[in-house]
């Protein structure tokens, strides 16, 4: 077996190996151990609880999962690997999945582990995907590493947080900022999707210029029109004057299309028309006025599914869905939870005029481990509250029991049984679209990384997307 080089000898502390095959696991380390320059500290767990039980006793370095061995912690591999990542205090994660299990490889991915291998994975394989990731992650409590870790960033444009997501994003919008071409951006509610269209605008050439948002959701659906593309005097009663709308505002800057989604077909067509031609009209007037934007669109439902449910039009999506960004689950970034928390405390504090010194461990420890279904903004309206229910000093678990009136960050999620229940089972193109553009959607938009994930070429998805879009119109 080949030893890595000293370059790429970047794991050496802890190492936490979790696999119910005691033999396999065994093989394992030693093969590790033979590959590595410098051996790591190698602790060995057979199940999910038993890996649970050694991450709150000490701090591990990296963690070796192979993902049909957490049965134990919850009924499906995403919520088991969430409540890993939460445990593993910014370990370096990498799931080891069957070869067959793609969709519980991409599950564990989507639920924070940094990488997967499928079986079987040797030791000088796993070595050396250790080292390239700890070059990207940067692991500076690794002996002996020479890595030198990317300065962190802990703001930008709005946004706080420090996790290696959030690196990600940062650099992403440096990057889509300066460019005219159309950004769609998921996430789950509270996210950061409005933070992340003002980021892009702010950041980009247009940020001199207008940012108008116009959310798709709020407004009913027969003002729709005249507030996206404006009204001349009488069209239809109550058009007392002429008025812009929001397209027109935005000219020279960017339209935000807030849950996009929520659309009507007929105005879908309209936008389509408007995004092909760079001309919309005014409601109750025939000309066609000339309007340059820039067209950011978020959503927080799966787009792919909305297609499908014909719900969206997937010329549109196509359409708008040129510079894609996604926006990770705060559980997915639990090291930016404690970052977030103070950054609140701080600015409601002084809203209030009260002096809060910080928040205890074991307070701490139960934000830290908490879901946070509603993300970011749930987060912050718990700090809002504590910091006015009461008058200062430091936060404790008894004032977080308080204050959470929505009772989910005191309980975490119980770990259900698998239930029997009658379930659809779609067709299997359709499941494998959900695979491909979840891996997708996993990687930014980055259809190259995708393609490496799923062990597949890039070619085989452009091929597979066009052969969807056909069966698609055939249906
Ligand atoms: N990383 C972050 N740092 C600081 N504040 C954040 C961050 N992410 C979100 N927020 C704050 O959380 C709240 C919700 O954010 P935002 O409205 O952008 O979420 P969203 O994804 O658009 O939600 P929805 O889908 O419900 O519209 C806002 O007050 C925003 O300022």
């Amino acid at each position: 077996m080949t030893k890595t080089s000293g370059s790429d000898n970047v794991l050496c502390g802890r190492l936490l190996l979790i696999d119910h095959d005691a033999a396999c696991a065994r093989q394992t380390s030693a093969e590790l151990t033979e590959a590595l320059l410098v051996a790591p500290q190698i602790t060995h767990a057979g199940t999910g609880r038993e890996a649970a039980d050694h991450l709150r006793k000490l701090r591990y370095d990296v963690i070796i999962c192979e993902l049909a061995s957490l049965g134990d912690l919850a009924a499906n591999v995403e919520d088991a690997m969430s409540r890993l990542v939460r445990l593993a205090n910014g370990a370096l994660i990498l799931a080891v999945a069957d070869s067959g299990s793609v969709s519980a490889a991409l599950g564990a991915m989507r639920a924070g582990a940094h990488d997967y291998l499928a079986k079987p994975a040797g030791g000088s394989t796993l070595a050396g995907r250790l080292a390239e990731l700890a070059q990207r992650h940067g692991r500076p409590r690794s002996l002996g590493v020479e890595v030198t870790p990317e300065p962190e960033i802990s703001d930008y444009a709005g946004f706080v947080g420090a996790s290696s997501a959030m690196q990600f994003l940062y650099e992403q919008i440096g990057r889509v900022a300066a460019s005219a071409a159309p950004v769609f951006i998921t996430g789950e509610s509270g996210t950061g999707k409005d933070v992340c269209a003002e980021a892009l605008h702010s950041r980009g050439p247009r940020a001199g210029n207008r940012f108008v948002a116009i959310n798709c959701a709020a407004i009913p659906r027969d003002l729709m029109e005249s507030e996206l593309f404006g009204v001349v005097r009488g069209a239809f009663t109550g058009a007392h004057e002429d008025r812009k709308g929001a397209a027109e505002l935005a000219d020279g800057g960017t339209l935000f299309l807030d849950e996009v989604g929520e659309l009507d077909l007929s105005l879908q067509s309209k936008l389509l028309r408007f995004l092909q031609s760079g001309c919309l009209s005014r409601v109750g007037e025939t000309a066609a006025r000339k309007v340059d934007v820039r067209v950011i669109c978020a959503t927080n439902r799966n787009p792919m599914q909305m297609i499908a449910d014909r719900q969206f039009r997937e010329d549109l999506f196509y359409r708008l869905h040129v510079l894609p960004i996604h926006l990770p689950p705060l559980r997915q970034r639990p090291s930016d939870i404690m970052l977030l928390t103070r950054h609140f405390l701080a600015r409601y504090a002084q809203e209030e005029h009260k002096s809060f010194s910080d928040v205890t461990p074991d307070a701490a420890q139960r934000l830290t481990a908490a879901d946070w279904p509603g993300n970011v903004r749930q987060l912050q309206n718990l700090v809002r509250r504590l910091v006015v229910m009461f008058d200062g000093g430091q936060i404790t678990t008894d004032m977080i029991e308080a204050a959470d009136i929505e009772s989910r960050v005191s309980t975490p999620a119980p770990v259900e049984a698998p239930r029997c229940e009658k379930r659809t089972v779609l067709p299997m193109w359709q499941q494998e679209q959900r695979i491909i553009e979840e891996a997708i959607a996993t990687f930014g938009g980055n259809i190259s990384m995708a393609a490496a994930a799923l062990e597949i070429s890039p070619s085989t998805i452009y091929r597979k997307r066009q052969s969807w879009s056909e069966l698609a119109a055939a249906g």
